[in-house]
């Protein structure tokens, strides 16, 4: 007989959904290993276009790894956006969802795809290994500010799965299982936006405190 043993997990929610502070986000679809779950009702109309308003002035180029480097692989626009009371009640309740203390997160970080940018496959966590030791990223939930005309899903090319982006909707992943086999998995990227636009917002989670 073989024993499989289920890797621990902090999504920790059971049933179609899941209550929060102040909203009832639902559960959509649920994968295991890599845990990948899709997420409905995470934010209102209401709050998606704020956070589109609050970014507008403030995008810049987007930049890659430990050097900031721009490059090809990722040719959105993005900003980290300042604590306000929207970005506060939002973070909070992401956090909640991920079950995670609040301050382990790095903040909400605004995407913008224009038409033909992508964000091609990556690995939210980090290579390098002093960055992997001292306080490792270990999840994500991409959140969809708007509904893109064609293009911009958000796909997992190891899975076979592809998430296209509705707002308020979102897809969360984590990647701290001792098989890097199932963490390689969680590769990922944005495929390139053909008609319309993209905004999108991610939030990266840490195993330690990180703000
Ligand atoms: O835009 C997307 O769908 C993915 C974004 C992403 O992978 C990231 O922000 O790390
Ligand atoms: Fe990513």
């Amino acid at each position: 007989m073989t024993l499989t043993v289920k890797e621990a997990s902090i999504f920790d929610h059971k049933g179609n959904r899941i209550m929060t502070e102040d909203r009832e986000i639902t559960i959509i679809a649920k994968m295991e290993d890599p845990k990948i779950a899709i997420l409905g009702n995470v934010i209102s109309d209401a709050e998606c276009d704020e956070l589109i308003r609050l970014s507008k002035n403030r995008m810049n180029r987007s930049k890659i790894g430990s050097r900031h480097e721009v490059s090809n692989i990722r040719t959105s626009s993005s900003t980290f956006l300042p604590e306000d009371d929207i970005t506060t009640r939002i973070e909070k309740r992401l956090a909640h969802i991920m079950n995670v203390p609040v301050e382990h997160g790095e903040g909400l970080h605004i995407l913008n795809y224009k038409q033909g940018q992508e964000y091609k496959a990556h690995y939210d966590y980090f290579k390098s290994k002093v960055q992997a030791m001292n306080n490792p990223r270990i999840s994500t939930l991409v959140l969809y500010l708007n509904d893109v005309e064609e293009g911009g899903e958000t796909y997992f090319p190891n899975m076979n799965l592809s998430v296209s982006p509705q707002k308020g909707m979102g897809v969360y992943f984590e990647y701290f299982y001792s098989d890097p086999v199932i963490n390689e998995r969680t590769l990922h990227g944005g495929s390139p936006v053909s008609i319309g636009e993209k905004w999108a917002a991610t939030m990266w989670v840490r195993r330690k405190q990180y703000r």
